[in-house]
């Protein structure tokens, strides 16, 4: 079942139109992420679908309901973790759970909220003590309290230290395998790159690039980057590369075989091709080069 639609969405603040046209799904299960820069309309289009605000155009259904119109039962069945929590400064941490817990129908046991979001040693702590990372991990906490179907994440990640992104990553992931349904979105291109099954990057309120994760990255070029031997012209390399701070960098469809020529040629001739990396197209890459073409065109 497709746990998320969304069919040529527009939203305007005011005057500014935010969200341009856009259309995605996401199948139940799944996590998907919404990419881009500052500004692209990501959260926007996430406070569409929780319900916060009414599409201007477009049609946009979670579980198959309408967020606006059937807001009660949209709510009951997704959790949202957005950019700026409002909590309660002087309560605990478990205060706070229990406050939201009073509000959720059938919510999971505090203990539990805690443990998912890694937070049980904070339980006695004041959340006006809790690094930022910390108040990241009480908002998931909470996000998680109602056992959604649906969730909504807004930069989960952000100030969390390595360990507490790992961790979150775990959870994320162990919920989408039980069957929740993740959209989140992250300017940590790795983090979006481990996580997600799929994904649309956003521009200025478009989307500009889509699809599996997987099959969107493999059927880019790769790359091979060594420390270019002094003396050496890069012409007479046995493949194009460009230099890029002092690196020559191939870009290749089948970066291992283009690794593979360019040592065999290196061997044959005495020469060390210091500091390799052989890799495959990352998100970044992508990302750079959605950007490269942008200013092209300007
Ligand atoms: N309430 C509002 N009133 C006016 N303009 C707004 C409002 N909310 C967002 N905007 C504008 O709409 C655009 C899209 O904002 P949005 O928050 O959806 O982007 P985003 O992709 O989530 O960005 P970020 O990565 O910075 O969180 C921005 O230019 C923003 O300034």
């Amino acid at each position: 079942m497709t746990a998320i639609e969304v069919n040529g969405l527009r939203k305007s603040h005011q005057e500014f139109e935010a969200v341009k046209g856009i259309s995605f799904e996401v199948p139940e299960g799944e996590i998907f992420a919404l990419l881009g820069r500052n500004g692209a309309g990501k959260t926007t289009t996430i406070e569409v679908l929780a319900g916060f605000q009414r599409a201007d155009g477009g049609s946009v259904r979670v579980l198959g309901l309408d967020p606006c119109a059937e807001r009660a039962a949209v709510r009951r069945r997704t959790g949202i973790m957005l950019q700026e929590a409002g909590f309660f400064p002087e309560l605990t941490v478990a205060q706070t759970v229990d406050t939201w817990r009073d509000f959720t129908a059938a919510p999971r046991p505090r203990e539990e909220a805690l443990e998912l979001a890694g937070l049980t040693a904070r339980s006695g702590t004041r959340v006006r003590q809790l690094s930022g990372g910390e108040k990241r991990r009480l908002d998931l906490a909470l996000a998680l309290l109602g056992r959604p179907e649906v969730l909504f994440l807004d930069e989960p990640t952000t100030g969390m230290d390595p360990e507490a992104r790992a961790r979150t990553w775990d959870v994320v992931r162990d919920l989408a395998a039980r069957g929740t349904t993740i959209l989140l979105t992250t300017h940590y291109l790795d983090e979006a790159q481990r996580l997600a099954t799929s994904m649309a990057i956003m521009d200025e309120g478009r989307i500009v690039a889509s699809g599996g994760m997987i099959e969107t990255l493999a059927a880019r070029r790769g790359q091979v980057a060594f420390l270019m031997p002094a003396h050496l012209d890069p012409g007479a390399l046995p493949l194009p590369v460009t230099l890029e701070k002092g690196r020559a960098v191939c870009r290749a469809e089948d970066p291992d075989l283009a690794a593979q020529t360019l040592l065999t040629w290196a061997a044959e001739r005495g020469l060390r091709l210091n500091d390799l990396e052989v890799r495959a197209a990352t998100l970044e890459d992508l990302f750079l080069d959605l950007a490269r073409t942008k200013e092209d065109a300007r």
